[in-house]
């Protein structure tokens, strides 16, 4: 299987997803300050910085949420001002800091509206028959086939983060956002969501935005560091930690060592 590696697939026709100078204010004040990122298809790519850096507005900007001047351009195509369904549909996806998956209905219910999201009403009219292909495929991925009858309300809530990032699959995200996705995770449950990052990872622009030192550690290709909105450093796992301005931003609270 091929696995995520620093600086993904650049150079290989691969998509990409180009931030450029992007800036977002509440009233007078600067959260997300000159931010430029370059991430290509294949980087599983760790977004790290103290509390209050702007790594979630930043991730809100890019799908829609709050506006943004700047620019944010998947594969040359410009994100910014588009509404948000606009751009899940152009396959930038996100998650949540806390889950949010229709409790009562089914793994396989939730899916099958995910799927459905792009779809024209009457297309989603005409009764499906059995499973559709793709939803057969995440389920696998996401290690949910044996509950897929399961409702999604009594999941562990690792499998609850994992059938998100499964709508995200079925939606056909191939750029993928997900807010601190190990947040209250079990140990276990953190090496099983590692290693489906990786497994989905090499075929997509993954961004992970993390407070878990050592997850990051595990499983990042690349990280970007950020702080009072702006990029303070952008490398490799090692590059980062031997960083003496990224040391200085976690000290106070603590180092980036003893942050894990
Ligand atoms: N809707 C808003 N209105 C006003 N200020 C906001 C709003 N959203 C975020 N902020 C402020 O912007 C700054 C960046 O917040 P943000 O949540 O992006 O940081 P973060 O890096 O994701 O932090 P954490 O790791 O704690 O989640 C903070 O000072 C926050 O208080």
């Amino acid at each position: 299987m091929t696995a995520p590696t620093y600086g993904g697939n650049a150079g290989m026709s691969s998509q990409y997803l180009e931030v450029r100078d992007l800036r977002v204010s509440f009233d007078g004040f600067t959260a997300v300050d000159g931010v430029d990122l370059t991430l290509f298809q294949g980087d599983l790519r760790f977004l790290i910085g103290p509390n209050g850096a702007g790594k979630t507005t930043l991730v809100d900007a890019v799908t829609g949420l709050v506006p943004a001047t700047g620019s944010v351009t998947k594969s040359g195509v410009e994100l910014l001002g588009k509404k948000t369904h606009k751009i899940a549909r152009l396959g930038v996806g996100r998650t949540f800091q806390t889950a949010s998956v229709f409790e009562e209905l089914s793994v396989l219910q939730n899916l099958d509206i995910a799927a459905g999201a792009g779809r024209s009403p009457w297309q989603l009219l005409r009764r499906r028959s059995g499973v559709l292909p793709e939803i057969e495929e995440a389920l696998e991925t996401i290690g949910l086939t044996a509950h897929r009858d399961t409702a999604a309300g009594i999941l562990a809530h690792g499998q609850k983060q994992w059938l998100e990032i499964g709508m995200l699959l079925v939606q056909n995200s191939d750029v993928l956002l997900l807010d601190e996705p190990v947040a209250g995770m079990s140990g276990d449950e953190r090496e099983e969501t590692g290693q489906l990052l990786r497994r989905i990872g090499a075929q997509r622009t993954v961004v992970v935005v993390e407070h878990d030192m050592d997850f990051m550690r595990a499983f990042a290709t690349s990280v970007t560091v950020l702080a009072r909105g702006k990029v303070i450093a952008d490398g490799t796992v090692e590059d980062v930690q031997n960083d003496p301005q990224v040391q200085q931003v976690y000290l106070g609270t603590a180092t980036l060592e003893e942050a894990s």
